[in-house]
């Protein structure tokens, strides 16, 4: 058995933070998780190496399954962003050791492809309507095939999604958490017309999508996604805080737009009521945040009982290892939906060397053994950690808002 006899973070900052899990085996074999939980990295980085580590070393890393589910029950205190982004470090590693160790990229030790690649959506946001849809086509002659627009809220400075780098949208970049105004009468007035400019210019062949960012109550939501409606959305995303899963049935009632839900997730209890009575279309649970490859898979088999697709989290807070993980789940399920993809800097490729390649709007895991992504330790070491914080939002008023 391939036994596990170190393990440690990497903490490094090549234009944003990332944690990232080494564990080694005695064979010489290693293998790399992502633990970032953006803005709040540290947490994550102390639970792993004070907590978990020590229960690692002498195991045999083969066991994916009975090492889970140790973290899992064997912490008492379950669930929670923290827990589940540790937990999905240790899972994502082991399944790289396996996948190295067997000589097969990770998509077949999954069940095998599914599909020939990975539909990915990009982002394109402008202060205006015009620079917006200038960006849009500028990704469809990428090749994309799937397009998230955002735009800015006239007379609303710093609104969530519109970056001023167009291609490197990095909402963490405040030392303190920055303050933003919100107005949600003035959003639900400009985000359809947005669309309605959108499908002029770009036609009807494009996926269309966009982030609410959890900014409506479930009644705006309704509305927002009816007026939606003639411009035949891929998703609405995060229309409104998912805490209370029953309050989609409220949106349900009142729009056909698609909804995506989940980027915030850690665990199918969090979307077990909204999965059941199909009240979303698309979950976005992702890797790093919900336990990994294993409970993702059981997550995606659980969505697939009740016709909803998976739609991965892939912003740029997510580290290649991550975006790795993700690919080879989802080349291997049957109810895959889209990937986001953020692209991360020429800095942080190059601390994360990796197989993953971009064609014709679809990326491909790539054929190396394990994940195909590495980490170059020593370029790692030049990028100290540097707190960042996300925004945060507060009404007109001056009250706090979700960011
Ligand atoms: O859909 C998305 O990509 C977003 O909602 C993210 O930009 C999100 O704000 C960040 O990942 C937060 O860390
Ligand atoms: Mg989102």
């Amino acid at each position: 058995m391939p036994k596990i006899i170190a393990a440690k973070t990497i903490v490094t900052c090549p234009g944003r933070n990332f944690v990232t899990l080494k564990i080694v085996t005695d064979e010489g074999v290693y293998g790399i998780g992502d633990a970032t939980l953006n803005g709040r990295e540290l947490a994550v980085e102390a639970y792993l190496t004070q907590h978990v580590i020590p229960c690692l070393i002498g195991r045999d890393a083969h066991q994916i399954e009975d090492i889970w589910q140790f973290l899992y029950r064997g912490a008492y205190w379950r669930r929670g962003p923290v827990t589940m982004a540790a937990i999905a470090a240790v899972d994502t590693a082991l399944w790289d050791i396996k996948g190295k160790i067997a000589g097969l990229p990770v998509y077949q030790l999954l069940g095998g492809a599914c599909r020939t690649g990975v539909m990915v959506y990009g982002h394109a946001n402008g202060e205006t309507i015009d620079e917006t849809l200038d960006n849009a086509a500028h990704y469809a002659e990428q090749g994309y095939k799937a397009i998230r627009l955002q735009t800015g809220v006239p007379g609303m400075k710093g609104t969530y999604g519109v970056s001023k780098d167009k291609f490197f949208y990095e909402p963490a970049d405040s030392d303190l958490p920055k303050e933003t105004v919100w107005s949600t009468e003035r959003y639900m007035r400009s985000t359809p017309a947005l669309f309605e400019a959108a499908r002029a210019r770009l036609g009807d062949d494009l996926h269309l999508l966009h982030d609410v960012h959890h900014r409506l109550t479930p009644i705006e939501a309704g509305r927002l996604g009816k007026d939606l409606e003639p411009y035949r959305l891929f998703w609405m995303e995060d229309a409104t805080p998912a805490e209370n899963q029953a309050s989609f049935r409220l949106i349900r009632q009142h729009t056909t737009t698609p909804l995506a839900v989940g980027e915030i997730f850690n665990s199918v209890w969090d979307c077990k009521q909204l999965i059941e009575e199909q009240l979303i279309d698309y979950i976005r649970a992702t890797v790093v945040h919900a336990g990994g490859i294993t409970h993702l898979k059981k997550l995606a088999s659980f969505a697939d009982l009740h016709h909803v697709r998976t739609g991965c989290h892939g912003a740029t807070d997510l580290s290649p290892v991550c975006m790795g993980a993700a690919l080879h789940f989802d080349l291997s399920i049957p109810n895959f939906g889209v990937q986001e993809y953020m692209r991360h800097t020429p800095e942080t490729d190059a601390v994360f060397p990796h197989a993953y390649t971009f064609a014709d709007g679809m990326l491909h895991p790539g054929e190396a053994p394990g994940l195909g992504v590495d980490i170059d330790e020593d370029l790692a070491a030049k990028y100290p950690y540097q707190r960042a914080y996300l925004p945060v939002a507060r009404r007109l008023d001056g009250s706090m808002h979700d960011w």
